[in-house]
This record gives C-alpha cells, sequence and structure tokens, in this order.
C-alpha cells in the first residue's frame, strides 16, 4: 500500500505524521516498525496518527503513539503533540490555535504561541508506583522521592518516579555529557519492575530554573528530546526542592520550557517543526 506521510520533529524528538482522518488506520505493527526503520523505511522515533475525534468526545482530534523502533503503542508523547498541534494547523485542519485532542488515556489542550511554539497542558503528573506502573515491594522511597533500585550487576541507582501518562524513572547526574545513558538506561528499562516498561531520563541541574537532560525512551532508545520526559524530570526536581516552579531544560535536540505549580497541570512549551512531506510502499 501507498502511505503519504509528513517528516516533523519536536526539539529533535522526530516523527512519521499520518493523516488518518479521512481513512481509517489500519497499519500492522510490521508495517509500523518498517516505517520506523532508519535504514529500510523512513525511519522517526515515533509514529503519530491523527484521527477524528469520538462523537461526543469534547476532544477536537484524537491521536494515536507508536514507538518507531518496535511498533509498539503508548499513552503519551510530549513532543508529538506539539507537532501534532502545528501539523493540524498547517494542513488546514483547524482554523483554531487552540485546539483539544484525546489520546489513549489523557485530553490535552494545545495552543500555539504568538513566537510559532506550542504550549502544552500535559495535564498533572501521577507519583503513585502504581500509575507507571512499578513493582514497590520491598522498597521505599527517601525523603526526595527517589526510589533504590539495584541493577542486574549489584549496582545501585535513585530514580524518581513519574507518571506522565506514560512511566518515567528519573536519575540526577552530575554532567549529562558524561553520564552512562547507553548502559543505565536498558539496566533500568530491564528491572521487571517495571511491568510495562520504562523512560529513563537524566536530569543535571544547573540552577533552581535550569537543567540539562538526556533520556533512554521506551521504545526507542535515546532520543535527542523526550517531552514527557522533560516533564517528568521537573516534577521529580521540584518534589525534591531542587527546582524552581518554571524550568528550562536543554535537552540534545532543542530548549523546553517545563511550568509545573505542585500540584496542578504540568505546562510544556517547545518547538514542532516541519521537514518534509513523502509517501512510501509498505
Ligand atoms: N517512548 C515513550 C513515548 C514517546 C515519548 C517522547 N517521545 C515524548 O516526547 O514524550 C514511551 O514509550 O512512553
Amino acid at each position: 500500500m501507498r502511505l503519504d506521510f509528513t517528516k516533523m520533529h519536536g526539539a529533535g524528538n522526530d516523527f512519521v505524521v499520518i493523516d488518518a482522518t479521512r481513512r481509517p488506520f489500519d497499519l500492522s505493527p510490521q508495517q509500523l516498525r518498517a516505517l520506523g526503520d532508519r535504514r529500510f523505511g523512513v525511519g522517526c522515533d515515533q509514529i503519530l496518527v491523527v484521527e477524528p475525534a469520538l462523537s461526543g468526545d469534547a476532544a477536537d482530534f484524537r491521536y494515536r503513539i507508536f514507538n518507531g523502533a518496535d511498533g509498539s503503542e503508548v499513552e503519551q508523547c510530549g513532543n508529538g503533540s506539539r507537532c501534532f498541534l502545528r501539523y493540524v494547523i498547517d494542513k488546514g485542519l483547524t482554523t483554531q490555535p487552540r485546539v483539544r485532542v484525546r489520546t489513549v488515556n489523557a485530553l490535552l489542550e494545545l495552543v500555539l504561541a504568538e513566537d510559532g511554539r506550542v504550549r502544552v497542558d500535559m495535564g498533572p503528573p501521577r507519583l503513585d508506583p502504581a500509575s507507571l506502573p512499578f513493582d514497590p515491594q520491598g522498597l521505599a522511597p527517601d525523603a526526595r522521592g527517589f526510589w533504590p533500585l539495584t541493577l542486574a550487576d549489584g549496582v545501585a541507582v535513585q530514580a524518581a518516579l513519574v507518571s506522565m501518562g506514560n512511566p518515567h524513572a528519573v536519575l540526577l547526574v552530575d554532567d549529562v555529557d558524561a553520564a552512562p545513558v547507553a548502559l543505565l538506561g536498558p539496566q533500568v528499562q530491564a528491572l521487571s519492575r517495571f511491568s510495562q516498561g520504562v523512560n529513563v531520563g537524566f536530569l543535571q541541574i544547573q540552577a533552581r530554573d535550569r537543567a540539562r537532560i538526556r533520556v533512554y525512551e521506551r521504545g526507542a532508545g535515546e532520543t535527542l528530546a523526550c517531552g514527557t520526559g522533560t516533564c517528568a524530570a521537573v516534577v521529580a526536581g521540584i518534589r525534591a526542592g531542587l527546582l524552581d516552579a518554571a524550568v528550562e531544560v536543554q535537552a540534545r535536540g532543542g530548549q523546553l520550557r517545563i511550568e509545573w505549580d505542585g500540584q496542578g497541570s504540568v505546562f510544556m512549551t517547545g518547538p514542532a517543526s516541519t521537514v518534509f512531506e513523502g509517501s512510501i510502499e509498505l
């Protein structure tokens, strides 16, 4: 089948976007993997599928998210949500600068800002282990909300556990450039306590309103940016008393602004870019 797509990125986290507003989405997991393959397909971190809202839903659209490396469907994608808004505006699927979109487990509100960035109400973080899910059996978090994890080789790490609709484990590091992301990321993901897998974030705090981050994503490996991972990391830093309520975070692919008042929604502001249009025979 021939498939038209749009290639986009949000701070370097890259996406293949598919318009399923006029014809039902019916790609198989192997077709999704073929699409996401960086050698034999288009290549992307995630595939975003834009669908009409269900009738009677408060949302204006639905959008589904699939990890590019393994075709797994996931609950949330922060950088993807910004690209989703850019896409529906540029494609004339909406004339509104403010759009509500339903994902698997959330209703997000997105606004196009004057400077072309997109601000997303990501909803509140969830901090109970069951929301990731994470099996806390025999463990308890420290006063800052960090849990002791023992990796397969006996190495002990401390991680804050935050759900943004998808699961995140956040480690504090002194220098993200020196952090052993490719080593620790898979080792944390391999823990059976994360029965649905986990995204592993590495947060370097530079000031109370400035940080750097790298994320080893579930179903994608290290990406140049991870919106939900950045939200989760700032929530962890605020809860630990290390960050203020508004933080500029530098990822390898770009910068995101994260705001959280300590109890309500997390707000993320950042870029969304279209790279090219294409079609592929799947
Ligand atoms: N790999 C993530 C989904 C994409 C999240 C990320 N690209 C973002 O911007 O939030 C997961 O399996 O939960």
